[in-house]
């Protein structure tokens, strides 16, 4: 569903501003209902399992650069990116280095998970 050509442009690029408004100059393709289910049983925490994922992500990209990993020889090392098939998908494995882009970014990262704790 969430990559019918038919309804997505290009669906098996990563481009979330698909998804943007068309005042806002996206393409205002349709946000995917099929994962939280349908009718009266759709999930019922819906709501908060999309706001708990919008800020991990926010929180995220805005206090770490997210990059590969570098190899012996300084060069950042290349991996396949897998995806498994069933009933959801799920990326194989791979790895990635997360680096606050500050000490002020670390002390808050440390700072929130200490009181996560
Ligand atoms: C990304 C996270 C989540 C996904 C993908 C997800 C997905 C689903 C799906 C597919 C269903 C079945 C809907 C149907 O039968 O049509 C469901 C039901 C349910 N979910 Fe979630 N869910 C998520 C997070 C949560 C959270 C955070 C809570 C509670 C805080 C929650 C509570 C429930 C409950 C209670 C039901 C049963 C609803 C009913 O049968 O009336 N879910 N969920």
């Amino acid at each position: 569903m969430s990559r019918d050509p038919a309804v997505y442009k290009d669906p098996e690029k990563f481009a979330p501003e698909r998804f943007y408004p068309e005042q806002e100059g996206g393409a205002a393709e349709p946000f995917l209902v099929g994962p939280f289910g349908f009718g009266r049983r759709i999930c019922v925490g819906r709501h908060l399992a999309q706001a708990s994922v919008w800020i991990f992500i926010a929180t995220l990209i805005a206090t770490v650069d997210v990059s590969k990993p570098l190899g012996h020889d300084g060069r950042r090392i290349e991996q396949p990116i897998t995806l498994s098939t069933g009933l959801s998908s799920h990326p194989g494995k791979f790895n990635v280095v997360f680096k606050p882009r500050s000490s002020e970014s670390e002390d808050l990262l440390v700072d929130t998970l200490s009181h996560a704790q």
